[in-house]
This record gives structure tokens, sequence and C-alpha cells, in this order.
């Protein structure tokens, strides 16, 4: 199912940063929103995921659905003393409260979520001591372990080598094949070009919409 912003007007405090974009994300299919440093996509992102309210407009996600946010892996320290198992397992803490125990259900998720990120092998590790690509795809198993309708990713290929880029290119593609409405920030071109839609934003405000060959400059 698609995701709908209307008139969406946002920004922090008093200041908006995003101007009355209107835009569809169609649903299983993968989106990729573009633009210079500071035009706003990780503010879209903010506001699809709930962590930034509306200023004005409205946005519409499939039932009423809460998204499951993959921030960008420099967001997470490298001190940070958390294992692989441990990251993904916080995609539950949502259902589940970070306090409460998992449930064998909920353990079933996160074990099933790291086999298909081919994870399983390092779910022991300190999430610090993994690659850059391998980290990344920790970071998507925890939000796929939310098992949401909607997946949003900031940046997940900036950073990465070619190969890993091409990995996780091609797991976003798998994961929207399953149903699922993906949407990511991305400066990488050949990112761009293998999603199924696009949309161009500048200065908060949204200049293109549509196929990507359509939408993106050839100066990106
Ligand atoms: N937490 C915040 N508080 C105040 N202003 C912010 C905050 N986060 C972002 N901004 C401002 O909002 C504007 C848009 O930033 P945003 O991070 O959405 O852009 P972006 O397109 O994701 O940029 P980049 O490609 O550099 O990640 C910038 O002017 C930025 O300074």
């Amino acid at each position: 199912m698609s995701v709908t912003v209307r008139e969406l007007t946002a920004g922090y405090r008093k200041r908006a940063v995003l101007h009355r974009v209107s835009a569809r994300m169609p649903g299983g299919a993968v989106t990729a929103v573009v633009g210079p440093n500071g035009s706003g996509k990780s503010t879209l992102l903010g506001v699809l995921a709930g962590v930034l309210a509306p200023m004005a407009g409205t946005v519409e996600l499939p039932g009423g659905d809460r998204p499951g946010l993959v921030l960008q892996r420099s967001a997470v320290p490298d001190s940070l003393p958390i294992t692989v198992r441990e990251t993904v397992a916080m995609g539950r803490w949502g259902r589940r409260g970070p306090w409460r125990r998992l449930t064998a259900a909920d353990r079933d998720v996160v074990e099933e979520c790291l086999a298909r990120l081919g994870l399983t092998g390092l779910a022991g590790l300190p999430l610090a001591t993994l690659s850059g690509g391998q980290r990344q795809r920790a970071l998507i198993a925890q939000g796929l372990a939310q098992e949401p309708g909607v997946l949003l990713l900031d940046e997940p290929v900036t950073g990465l080598d070619e190969a890993s880029r091409g990995e996780v290119e091609g797991l976003m593609a798998e994961i929207a094949a399953h149903g699922v409405t993906v949407v990511h920030a991305t400066h990488d071109p050949d990112a761009v070009s293998r999603a199924d839609h696009c949309l161009l934003l500048s200065e908060g405000r949204l200049i293109a919409e549509g196929p990507p060959s359509a939408v993106v400059p050839a100066r990106l």
C-alpha cells in the first residue's frame, strides 16, 4: 500500500524545512528520495517515521502502521557495547517495550531476520567489529524485525564499497517484492537508478517525482 503526503510542511522549532510537499510513494516498491545536502530528505523520513510532527499537511500510511526506520550507520556510535543479535532484537522493543522480556515468537522473528540478512554466523559479535556493509545489514535486519509495512532508510548505501552498495540495493528490492513500501534517502546515482520511483527535493520543495530516468538530472 502506498504512502501519501499532502501539502506537507515540517521542520524544527518554528523553522520550516519542508514546504508544502505533496507526493506518493508506491506500495511494494522502492522509492529513492534525492536532493542536495540540506534539501530535507532526512526531515521527510523523520515525518514519515512519526518522530517529527507535521506543521501543516497530512501523511497517510497504510493501515495507520508505524514504519520501521533504519538510521544512518554514522548515527550508531562505535562505543555502543551491543551484539548483532541485540541490535536486531531492539527492533522488537516497539512491540514489547525495552525492559520486557522478548517472547519466544519475538526471538523467532529476530533469528529469521538475522538469517534473511546472512548474519546468523555473526550474531554473537559486537556490532562495532563488523564491516560497514555488514553493519548496514544488521541495521536493516533491525528494521525488518519491526515487521513494518513501510521501511524507511536514511542513506543506507553511503560510505559502502561497490559490492556492498549493490547488495543493499538488492536487499531493498527484495524487501519491496515482499510487499513492503521501501523509502530511502540517497546521494548515490546507482541506488537512484535502481529504484522504482524517485522524489527530487531542492530546498525543501518537491521539484520532480516519477521514474528515476525522468527525474534525476545527469549531474547528480
Ligand atoms: N534536528 C534538527 N534541528 C534543527 N535543524 C535541523 C535538524 N535536522 C536538520 N535540520 C536542518 O534542516 C535542513 C534539512 O536537513 P535534512 O537533514 O533534512 O537534509 P538532507 O537532505 O537529509 O541532508 P543530507 O543530505 O546532508 O543528509 C537543514 O538546513 C538542517 O540544518
